[in-house]
């Protein structure tokens, strides 16, 4: 008997939407930007459940139900929002000499205080607020053309009213700050997706019919929706083949000017072929809209499994899992010259084989690299070139490139490389013979990047951003380091009882564990070196992910291999009931995309 799944909202990304929380597990965070534009003219709305789960043939589809947070009912405009817009559109987009010189403030009152002078940093920060919202209100911007964003769901522009998620929305200038950034390759070209099905059927369409477009899919279900469009469940007509459509109302990009926020995202996409970063499987726009074709990810997002988890935390082990994989795209993602600036658990999707897919690229930030091979696996005195073992191009930096075959799953989490005294002349269980030499160290830190932008979402602001100094590759450390705790501890470090309050904390307030859940001495350790509020103090400021698959934490992760390793949790294929066979899925004369309706089981509108 096929069961439903209930039909619930994507995963939110509340966590973007300002406003005072109340309990852990209740609330998403928000960011500072979207919410000041969103609050002054209308209250937000409390996220609503999706249409029903259309039934699209008897076949399984996992799809993933979320955990729903309350958001307040409004949002107030506070003095960190400002501080947010300032930082936004009052700062310069030359390279930063001095950050505080952009903000064009007082040097000293854009400085921090030591740790522990507490009063005296609320003093400074707020001086530097006021300042800050006398430019605001003055129009003072230094950036004659930047736009402080409305990062709130504005659904309505997209889909039916009244059935949108809100989300936990990131921040952002909106300020096209690349100040060194390099043209990306806008070719699809992914070799390791080569046997991939849907690869597969696609081209098969293609070849059918020249073209692929809308008219080969079949929306069946509204995942999510977030600051630039909403995502689709989708069927490539005909093939049991699921992708995650995004749709973008160009109209709507264009009046929010975020075209260049889209733009950014489908060109990263384009370039990303990696186990654990979402697949572009096609690009096409109507006259009223952008689609991206991706790979769909039905087991929701980590802060939705978070909730899920006894006492809203993960195991240690399975954190172990969730953020090795996670810093693996990071490492990528910087080799490519790509800094994520949005990580968050809600961003991070959990694939149908219960690995991971890092998510949503419209916030990060595009820059030169110049990745190097630091170190060879090559014997002493053999030229790098005349090994082949290993490939420094950065499509496929990640090692397991060169490891096609994976025999052994279970020993990618082994002690393999980093063993401790007592093991170290035991050898590893069902050691993988293809895998004896170490693995070459690659640094791929794009260190030169400066960016004045506010982007993120408040509890996972790094205190560069939050202090306007400019920020660079470091700030993905950081949030790599909330990310973190928040995974084993249930919560981030620095929320505070409101949005300010957590900005004064991020900045000022010193790093402090709770005595439950127990997490190791090595997990603590970790976080402490990524949660250094200076930047060039922080772990992995220089040398990057390199330096940080190095610590203890680590010990036992086979990097090369995790891909194969048995994931923390696979999420549940939820059968899901046939439906007659659609007449037509993209005919139906509704005008816009924010006509979306549930219709003879399968979600209708009008493309063109
Ligand atoms: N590949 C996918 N598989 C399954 N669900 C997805 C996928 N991509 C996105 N979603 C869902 O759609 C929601 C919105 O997607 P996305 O994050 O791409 O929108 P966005 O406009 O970039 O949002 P943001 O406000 O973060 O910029 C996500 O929260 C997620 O729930």
């Amino acid at each position: 008997m096929a069961s439903k799944p209930s039909a619930k909202t994507s995963p939110e990304k509340q966590r973007r939407l300002t406003g005072s929380h109340t309990q852990e597990g209740h609330f998403r965070r928000p960011s500072p930007l979207q919410i000041t534009k969103a609050s002054k003219s209308e209250p937000v709305t409390p996220r609503k459940p999706s249409q029903a789960v259309p039934q699209v043939g008897s076949k399984q589809v996992a799809v993933a139900t979320t955990v729903e947070r309350k958001l307040p009912d409004s949002h107030k405009l506070d003095k960190a929002d400002i501080l947010a817009d300032k930082v936004a559109s009052g700062l310069s987009l030359s390279e930063p000499k001095d950050g505080s010189a952009h903000l064009g403030l007082d040097g000293n009152d854009n400085r921090v205080p030591p740790e522990g002078s507490n009063d005296q940093q609320k003093k400074k920060l707020e001086h530097a607020v006021g300042s800050t919202s006398t430019k605001v209100r003055d129009g003072t911007s230094q950036l004659p053309n930047s736009v402080g964003s409305t990062k709130a769901c504005e659904q309505a522009d997209f889909v039916e009213s009244g059935k949108s998620s809100l989300q936990r929305g990131s921040t952002s200038s909106d300020v096209s700050d690349e100040s060194t950034c390099s043209s990306l390759s806008s070719s699809i070209n992914k070799p390791h997706k080569a046997n991939d099905v849907r690869w597969e059927a696609i081209q098969a369409v293609r070849a059918k019919d020249g073209v692929l477009g809308v008219s080969h899919f079949r929306l069946l279900k509204r995942l999510g929706c977030g600051d630039i469009g909403s995502v689709y469940l989708s069927e490539l007509s005909g093939t049991n083949c699921y992708f995650a459509m995004k749709v973008m109302d160009k109209a709507s990009l264009a009046s929010r000017k975020k075209l260049l926020r889209a733009q950014t995202e489908r060109e990263i996409l384009q370039c990303l072929d990696h186990p654990f970063l979402p697949t572009l499987y096609s690009h096409f726009e109507t006259d009223k809209f952008s689609c991206l074709v991706m790979e769909f990810c039905p087991g929701g997002d980590l802060h939705t499994l978070r909730q899920r988890q006894p006492g809203k935390h993960f195991s240690e082990r399975a954190v172990k899992f969730y953020v090795a994989e996670v810093l693996l795209a990071l490492e990528y993602l910087h080799m490519l010259g790509i800094i994520y600036r949005d990580l968050k658990p809600e961003n991070v999707l959990v694939r149908e084989d219960g690995h991971i897919m890092l998510s949503d690229f419209d916030l990060s930030l595009r820059c030169a690299v110049s990745p190097t091979l630091v170190k060879s696996s090559a014997p002493e005195g053999e030229p790098l070139r005349k090994n082949p073992a290993y490939c420094v191009q950065p499509a496929c930096i990640e090692p397991s490139c060169i490891q096609p075959s994976c025999v052994a799953p279970t020993t990618c989490f082994s002690p393999r490389l980093f063993l401790s005294k007592s093991r170290k002349d035991r050898k590893p269980k069902n050691e993988v013979g293809n895998q004896v030499t170490p693995l070459p160290e690659l640094i791929a830190e794009p260190t030169d990047a400066r960016s004045m932008s506010f982007v993120g979402t408040h509890e996972y602001l790094a205190p560069e951003i939050i202090k306007g100094e400019g920020h660079g590759s470091a700030v993905d450390w950081w949030t790599f380091g909330i990310f973190l705790y928040e995974l084993l501890f249930g919560k981030t470090p620095f929320k505070g009882s409101g949005n300010r309050a957590t900005l004064f904390n991020v900045v000022g307030q010193p790093l402090r564990f709770p005595e439950s859940p127990v997490v190791s001495f090595s997990a603590r350790d970790l976080i402490r070196g990524l949660l250094v509020k200076d930047p060039q103090h922080r772990l992995a400021y220089k040398r990057g992910a390199t330096e940080i698959k190095q610590h203890p934490f680590f010990e036992g992760v086979n990097w090369a291999l995790i891909r194969c390793a048995s994931p923390p949790e696979i999420p549940k294929p939820v059968e899901i009931e046939p439906v007659p066979a659609p007449t037509s899925s993209t005919s139906v004369k509704v005008g816009t995309v924010a006509d979306t309706r549930d219709q003879n089981n399968y979600l209708e509108f009008d493309f063109f």
